[in-house]
């Protein structure tokens, strides 16, 4: 490679490099005047534009890209040169003279890049140290790996796995998606193989005996969790029920969230509420399919105006759902924009015609998600998932909270407001929210309660009900994100110092989620202070809004967060240093408002974007598979009918149904590796030994996807599930089966496994009992693109927006 002196100049210092460059290098005859001018005129943010190159024996002058030119043009290895150095010169700094072989800087040179001195040189060496750190305990690890012995001294014999490389350990070799890096590892290793994550040894399980013995059988011995610096970020030090090690608190957060939200008197709160809220899903479906908003939103508008509107413009519409099966009354939309306090009355026929109608009420001004382009029946295609996250979002926050919150409902309440003679433009809110209530002082729930306030409060106390929802589905999405997708320092803690800029990012991430929690817990306050009757004569937009959802059934008296908040633990409860080793009762152990608010945020974010990944995933597959979608149509106009609510029981028997949704959770496991878990003793596993403190994964992709355990496992294939006509009952996904894991097993399994299934279920029928589902017009079923998206939970990374027909007009 040729050797180049690099000399920077600027200002003055051009001329004195001229003047002073080393004996034995050439000096530069057509450096002129001109050129000098023209430097000089750039001014003083313009600096060391120019560059002089000194080839062995040859020289060359210009400004950036032209040095290179010239380089060539004299015989210069420019390939090797820019390889090597053209970066390094573009990067214009002190550096660049350390790199090229003699350096020289001028006086004034130095005076500029002192800054970049003092901050470069001990940036460099800090870097020097924690490689070198990084790589003797990388040393040291894969010494104890090695010749790992046990506390009596005896060899520990660990399962095999792949040699590792300094300090990233196997991850290079885990491709963008690792479980199915891993799970192309496991054929070569076998089903128990030791895989080096960054620093950090794992014991890596890809068999479905394997899972049974980590999950059950040795279950109390993997129940805990590792904490890597994001999760330990986001979870204020493994303080949710997600990230909590297995111990006191766990169990404290899991009793909560089995018994209060989970429990069958919630599953019958959530089964009513889901029963409105699909029409709300339908009706913003077809606002959207239509092209936008009904031009009439926000008049009282007389029932023969909307009649004709529906009858000149709209396609035939569905009919509203009969309440045959049903015990809770449909909800209404109109009603409660008309009548308020009626809103729950069943409809006389004037207004089931005019509502049927107004459903289909076409363009407004909003447009569809690609304009014109795939629309067919005039219908444009809808983006799905952040209409179904609203519907699972709604339907937690409902029962979470006490009242839902999507733009759909928005819209109807904004109506009822507008009814409402009411002028007040924004809704007041008390910033109390924000001060812990419990009186706890510990410090993280004193710094999360000073850092939430600060944001919460940043804009003053009117708070944009119309956002909530929008708020919620970004920071449920930077959740998944941001703890999902495992960071350099989550493998190599050497590394964590050079990560705080995005540890704090994830901090904030936890901290906006608690802002809108408390918010929403702040609002039924308001509600509850309310109907206590101490509101006095305000004429807020909040208590407008109230009344209308109210009246149209939409408040829950019985939240979960009264419970929650109302139990938090007595000032001076102590928490135990070491959670996971403590013998503590789960009824002792403290439990104040970081703790509840933590709890709540994994229940919304573990209830939100994984029930809609799967229903995504499932029409998608559907309208891959055409056919398919027949049958379960068939199946669904069979057993319930076009217009009947289905009820629970119906769904959970229908065969077709659930051997579709049973086949979407195997082909597209939203959690393909689970949650890892971590050793809390030594254990041996199938002969191999495992130390306290091991992650261990459970890749649930690889045993879902091996071949050995299901028959053309690629293909989308719901019969599987089906024997004699009937579901299989020995393949459900409750934990038992070890072949089929989508929502794990033994202690650290889901516990929102029926309020998911339960949802999936809902929506899905109930979509194709109304709709007939359909690609774009030009979009083929073998065009579509299932491949995953990274994240916590996993997305289609290609979704096509959908187009969703009322059945009538088929
Ligand atoms: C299709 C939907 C869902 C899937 C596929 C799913 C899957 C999973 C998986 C695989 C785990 C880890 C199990 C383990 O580590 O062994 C998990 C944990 C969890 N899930 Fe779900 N989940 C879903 C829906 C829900 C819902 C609706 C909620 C709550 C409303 C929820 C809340 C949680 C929580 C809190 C945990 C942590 C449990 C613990 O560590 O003790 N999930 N889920």
């Amino acid at each position: 490679m040729n050797v180049y002196n690099v000399y920077f100049q600027s200002g003055t210092a051009e001329m004195r490099a001229r003047d002073q460059v080393e004996p034995g290098t050439r000096r530069i005859p057509e450096w002129t005047r001109d050129q000098e001018d023209s430097r000089v005129d750039q001014g003083p943010g313009e600096r060391e534009r120019r560059i002089l190159i000194l080839p062995q024996g040859k020289e060359v002058v210009g400004s950036e890209g032209g040095d290179f030119k010239e380089a060539a043009r004299m015989g210069a290895d420019v390939g090797s040169f820019a390889e090597d150095t053209r970066d390094k010169l573009n990067a214009e700094s002190v550096w660049m003279c350390m790199i090229a072989r003699f350096p020289w800087v001028s006086v004034g040179d130095l005076g500029r890049h002192l800054p970049l001195i003092t901050w470069g040189l001990p940036i460099l060496t800090v870097l020097v140290c924690v490689l070198t750190a990084s790589l003797l305990s990388w040393l040291v690890a894969k010494s104890i790996i090695v010749g790992a012995k046990d506390r009596y001294g005896c060899k520990l014999r660990l399962a095999p796995g792949p040699a590792p490389w300094p300090i990233v350990g196997s991850l290079l070799q885990l491709q963008r998606h690792p479980h199915r890096g891993l799970a192309k590892m496991a054929e070569q290793y076998g089903e128990l193989m030791t895989v080096h994550m960054g620093a950090t040894p794992t014991l890596v399980v890809s068999s479905p005996a394997a899972a049974k013995e980590v999950l059950l059988t040795q279950g109390t011995t993997f129940a805990s969790r590792p904490l890597p610096p994001t999760a330990d970020a986001w979870s204020y030090g493994g303080r949710d029920l997600g990230f909590a090690p297995y111990g006191p608190l766990w169990r404290k957060q899991r009793k909560i969230a089995t018994v209060q939200l989970l429990s069958p008197r919630r599953m019958a709160q959530v089964d009513a509420i889901r029963r409105k809220l699909t029409n709300f899903l339908e009706e913003e479906l077809l606002r959207k399919g239509q092209g936008g908003a009904h031009k009439q939103e926000g008049r009282n508008m007389g029932a023969k105006e909307e009649v004709q509107e529906g009858n000149d413009l709209s396609p035939a519409a569905p009919p509203l759902p009969t309440e045959k099966t049903s015990s809770v009354p449909e909800l209404n939309p109109s009603a409660a924009v008309h009548g308020g306090a009626t809103a729950n009355v069943e409809m006389s026929h004037n207004h089931r015609q005019v509502a049927e109608r107004r459903i289909c009420h076409p363009a407004g001004n909003e447009r569809g998600p690609s304009g014109s382009a795939g629309t067919m029946d005039g219908l444009q295609p809808v983006h799905l998932r952040e209409n179904l996250f609203h519907f699972a979002l709604d339907t937690l926050t409902y029962v979470i909270f006490g009242s839902p919150v999507s733009p759909a409902m928005q819209h109807h309440m904004a109506k009822a407001i507008a009814t409402s003679g009411c002028s007040t433009s924004t809704m007041r809110m008390p910033t109390r929210a924000q001060e812990p209530e419990d009186g706890l002082e510990d410090d993280a729930t004193r710094r999360m309660s000073k850092e939430t306030s600060l944001q919460t409060t940043k804009g003053g106390d009117d708070i944009d009900e119309d956002q909530m929802a929008k708020r919620f589905y970004d920071v449920v999405l930077a959740t998944t994100k941001a703890v999902g997708m495992a960071q350099v320092p989550d493998f190599v803690p050497s590394m964590r110092l050079f990560y705080r800029g995005y540890l704090q990012y994830v901090r904030g991430v936890s901290n906006k989620f608690r802002a809108l929690t408390l918010e929403l817990i702040e609002k039924r306050r308001k509600f509850q202070r309310n109907v206590a009757g101490d509101s006095g004569s305000s004429c807020t937009k909040l208590d407008h809004h109230q009344a209308a959802l109210r009246a149209a059934g939409l408040i829950n008296p019985d939240a979960m967060v009264d419970v929650v908040f109302n139990n938090l633990s007595p000032p001076g409860t102590s928490t135990p240093k070491n959670l996971a080793a403590s013998t503590m009762k789960e009824d002792d152990v403290a439990y104040g408002e970081t703790e509840a608010c933590l709890l709540l945020m994994d229940l919304v974010s573990g209830g939100t974007d994984t029930t809609t990944s799967t229903t995504v995933f499932l029409l998608m597959e559907l309208l891959r598979h055409p056919e398919k979608m027949a049958l379960l149509k068939a199946e669904l106009d069979e057993a319930i009918g076009k217009h009947e609510v289905p009820s629970q029981n119906d769904l959970e028997n229908l065969p077709y149904l659930n051997a579709v949704l049973y086949e979407t959770l195997r082909l597209h496991s939203i959690a393909p590796t689970l949650i890892p878990h971590q050793a809390m003793k030594d254990a041996v596993v199938f002969g191999y030994d495992v130390p306290v403190g091991t992650s261990v994964i459970v890749n649930a992709w690889a045993i879902m996807h091996d071949p050995k355990v299901w028959l053309e496992p690629w293909e989308f294939r719901p019969e599987r599930f089906i024997r004699d006509g009937l579901l299989a009952d020995d393949m459900h996904p409750d934990g038992k089966n070890f072949e089929f894991l989508p929502f794990g097993s033994g202690r650290r399994m889901c516990p929102g496994i029926r309020l998911a299934l339960t949802t999936v279920r809902f929506v899905v029928s109930r979509l194709l009992q109304r709709f007939d589902v359909m690609l774009p017009h030009g979009i083929k079923p073998e065009d579509l693109d299932l491949s995953e998206q990274d994240g916590l939970v996993l997305f289609p990374e290609n979704p096509v927006p959908v187009i969703f027909r009322p059945r009538s007009m088929g």
